[in-house]
């Protein structure tokens, strides 16, 4: 039985102010007992706040990102010791966004995921294709190669603390989604390699999530697929009322 996740990505948006009111709006909407397992990832300035906020609610707090190594000499940088120090067990790691933006290689979000799982971390893993190598018919292969690169070295027992989320790149932000049947192709795809990669049980036991352009109005459907196992959600995540009606699709 896997775990049905919903986890909301702020990236840069909010100041203190703004995250207090959305933290305020999301624990008066948020049932008690949501049917998915519900995390926010805040930027680094609002990570403690948010965290002291949701204690006692059923949300969880991850951050969007971290280095990779303990400590040292890297500016403007935050390793998982002092993400734990505030609480903060979950981390985003190999977001697009950052892998674009930010040059982000398989190799080093491969070594980003390794001193997460060394500090007992959860990883909220994220890869996916552009809309290039989805035309070519590439996105397969291309996929493999991001989770190859940078997961398949882990040994079984680190995958107890590996959430997949498979992200589109053209589905970002863009309004436009990867239709429910495009989803489940590549979440199957993903299974099967874990199957052959890491094995059955991982393959089983793993929650691949979908991200890009969820929205309330197709949340549902896209939930509803056999191998997604919920979203990653971005835009929508900043509404309280979009959020938690997301959350309640399942
Ligand atoms: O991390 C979240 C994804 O990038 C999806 O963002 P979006 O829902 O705004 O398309």
């Amino acid at each position: 039985m896997r775990d049905n996740i919903v986890a909301g990505n702020w990236k840069m948006n909010n100041d203190l102010a703004q995250t207090e009111e959305l933290l305020t709006k999301l624990k008066l909407q948020m049932v008690k007992e949501p049917e998915a397992t519900v995390m926010v990832a805040p930027s680094f300035t609002n990570l403690y706040a948010t965290f002291q906020a949701l204690k006692g609610t059923p949300i969880t707090v991850a951050a969007q990102n971290m280095h990779e190594s303990e400590k040292g000499a890297y500016t403007g940088e935050v390793s998982a010791s002092m993400l734990k120090s505030i609480g903060v067990t979950t981390v985003i790691i190999g977001h697009s966004e950052r892998r674009a933006y930010f040059n982000e290689t398989n190799e080093i979000l491969a070594k980003k995921v390794q001193a997460a799982i060394d500090n007992e971390m959860t990883v909220i893993f994220c890869f996916g294709e552009e809309l290039e190598d989805r035309k070519s018919d590439k996105h397969f292969d291309l996929v493999e190669t991001q989770l190859k690169e940078s997961l398949f070295q882990l040994p079984q027992s680190a995958w107890k603390n590996i959430i997949l989320a498979y992200e589109p790149v053209w589905a970002i932000g863009t309004g436009e989604t990867a239709s429910p049947e495009q989803a489940q192709e590549m979440h199957k795809h993903v299974r099967d390699l874990l199957n052959k990669n890491v094995g059955k049980e991982v393959a089983e036991s793993t929650s691949i999530l979908y991200g890009g352009s969820v929205k309330p109005n197709n949340a549902k459907e896209i939930f509803a697929k056999e191998d997604v196992d919920g979203g990653l959600i971005g835009g929508a995540s900043l509404n309280a009322v979009d959020f938690v009606e997301i959350v309640n699709s399942f």
